[in-house]
Parts: structure tokens; sequence; C-alpha cells
């Protein structure tokens, strides 16, 4: 089944609390941070104490990412060492401008795995997008290697490259979204949309939930615990919607036994695109915990 990767929460690479209890508030990937929420003085500090964690401390079903220092400082490639020396699943390159950022570090990623001793491409890649150059790349960065699980908007720094600010509606980020998830899909990897800095507006980022999640968006980076209950909220399927599906693929299964493809359901086409997106609701409710393996629905 797919990986469910609703929410990325980061977890600054510095902060040894936040380390440590990272893996109590259900986010479906932690992504400890090496880039900028350590300051240059703290950078190897951060790398050892991002090490021990990934080493020492269970977290459970949670997908591990670590954020490194681009191939452009002095850090990144001890930090690729690091990260792939302690077993990490997904390495997170920031600012990514080209295709070749990417082959470059899947270079150096090899090349440690190779070192320590670890199978070849077990440690796979995603790809941040955070500036015009990276935006207009996007579809050609997304195919750059088979280790890419996904790619992702940094619209901070998106927005700071563009010489604009974010704005609620999102209008300043419309068309890096839409050329994130293009490329994301055309490559047949996830896309994930960026951080939301206000912690405590709550409005404000369901807003922005309900936008990404309506152009398709697989999740969403979270800087904060309190923001996973609310993606998880707009990105669970409602009662509604699992009926529906249900209801598609039993009218679908009927079709097939008399020898169709399609049939009308309650006065609306039933094919195989429907069919597909029925199956994607159902897939994501079982991952949600809001049905049985057979599809019952829970009754709370
Ligand atoms: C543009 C970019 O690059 S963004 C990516 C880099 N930035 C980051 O990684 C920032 C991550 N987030 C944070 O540091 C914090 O959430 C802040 C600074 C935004 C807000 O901090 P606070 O006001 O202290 O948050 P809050 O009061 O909600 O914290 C509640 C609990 O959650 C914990 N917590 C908060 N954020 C995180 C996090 N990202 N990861 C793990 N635990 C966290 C706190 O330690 C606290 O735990 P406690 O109750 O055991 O003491
Ligand atoms: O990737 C993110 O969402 C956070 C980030 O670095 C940015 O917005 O610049
Ligand atoms: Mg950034």
């Amino acid at each position: 089944m797919e990986r469910l990767r609703r929410t990325m929460m980061f977890v600054p690479g510095n902060n040894p609390a936040m380390i440590k209890d990272a893996g109590i508030y259900g986010a479906d990937s932690i992504m400890f941070d090496l880039e900028d929420s350590v300051s240059l003085a703290e950078k190897d500090a951060a790398r050892m104490l991002v090490f021990e964690a990934l080493k020492n401390v269970d977290y459970g079903n949670s997908e591990l990412v670590v954020r490194i220092n681009g191939l452009d400082t002095d850090m990144g490639k001890a930090d690729i060492y690091a990260m792939v020396k302690a077993g990490v699943q997904v390495i997170r390159l920031p600012k990514t401008e080209t295709p070749d950022d990417v082959v470059e570090t899947e270079k150096v990623i090899a090349e440690a795995e190779k070192f320590f001793g670890i199978e070849n491409g077990r440690t796979h890649m995603m790809a941040a997008i955070e500036s015009a150059e990276g935006v207009l790349n996007a579809p050609a960065i997304a195919k750059a290697s088979d280790r890419l699980i996904g790619i992702a908007l940094g619209a901070e720094d998106y927005v700071t490259n563009m010489k604009t600010h974010r704005y609620p509606d999102g209008a300043e980020l419309s068309f890096a979204r839409n050329m994130i998830l293009h490329g994301a899909r055309a490559a047949g990897i996830a896309a994930f949309d960026t951080v939301y800095s206000d912690v405590d507006n709550t409005e404000g980022f369901n807003h922005e939930v309900e936008i990404i999640h309506e152009l398709g968006f697989d999740g969403k980076s979270v800087i904060n615990p309190r923001q996973i209950p609310l993606v998880n909220a707009i990105y669970a399927p409602s009662e509604k919607e699992i009926r529906n599906a249900k209801a598609v693929l039993n009218a679908i299964e009927e079709a097939h036994k008399k020898g169709s493809g399609v049939i009308s359901l309650h006065g609306k086409m039933v094919d195989k695109p429907v069919v597909a997106r029925a199956e994607r609701t159902m897939a994501l409710a079982k991952a949600s915990h809001l049905v049985d393996k057979e599809g019952n629905i829970y009754v709370e």
C-alpha cells in the first residue's frame, strides 16, 4: 500500500528535547533539520545529536527524514556520510535548483553507502524547491533520480527569491505549487506543500491545507505538533465520501459481472477513473483507521 505522507514535521536538529519526543505526536514523517533552523556554530553538534537519535530513539512507524545542508556548503558531505551511516530513510536536499544538484547529491550518497558497506540504493531522497530556477526545473528535478520519493515546496525561501511575501490567499504560490505538483505526478512521486509559520493562526492554516488538499498534494511540511491533527482532519475522507466510494466499487463489480466497464450510479457515470479515485479514497480511509480491512466503517 502507498505510504501515507500527510504530515512531515520539521524538528530542529539542535534541540534535544524536541528530538527525543518527536515520535509521540503521530506525524507520518519526522524531518530532523540540519539546515536553516541550526546556526553555523551548532552545525557539528546538531549532526551528532541527530545521528544518535536515529541510532537510539524508537520513532515507531514514522518515516525518518533529515534535511541536510547542500553540497555547496562545508557541511553537506559530512551530513550525508553521517546520516547514511545512521541508516536514515530519506535525505532531503534543500534549495534544489537543477537536476544536477540531485545527481551530485546522489553520487555522494552512493559513495557513503559503499564506504559503510550499506546496500546501494537503500537511502532515499527528496528535493525541496525554493527558488524561481528550481520551480522552472521542477519536472526535470523530479525525474533526476530513482531514489526520489518526492519533491517539496519551500515557500519561505521561494517568496524571498521572488521579491514578495506570503499572503492569506496563496496567489503568490499558485504557479510554484502547480509546477511542483505536475512535476511530481509526471515522475510518479509525491508532492509536499510548504510550512505555515503562523502557528497560532488555525483558521489561516486550515484555509491553506484546504487549498493544497484540493490541488492534490500528498501532504504538508509542518513545524509544530499542533498542526498535525488539523492536516489529518482535512485529509481524512468523510463518511459520505467513504460510502460513495464503496457504492462505486460495488457498482463496478456488478457491471464487470455483466461484461461491462461502465455503469450508472444515482444518475452518474461510473467508469475507470471514477473507480481509481474510489480505490484511493478507500486506501486513505484504511490508512487513516476509519474503516477495517474489509472496508466497513468503524462506529465511534
Ligand atoms: C523556513 C524553514 O526552514 S522552516 C523549518 C525550520 N524550522 C523549524 O524546524 C521550527 C520547528 N518548530 C519550532 O521550533 C517550534 O514549534 C516553534 C518555535 C515554531 C514554536 O515553539 P513553541 O511555541 O514552544 O511551541 P509549542 O508551545 O506549541 O510547543 C508545545 C510542545 O511541542 C514541542 N514542539 C514544538 N515544536 C516542535 C517540533 N517542531 N518538533 C518536536 N516538538 C515540538 C515543544 O517542545 C513543546 O513540548 P513540551 O510540551 O514537552 O514542552
Ligand atoms: O521547506 C519548507 O517548507 C521550509 C523552508 O525551508 C522554506 O519555506 O524555505
Ligand atoms: Mg528554506
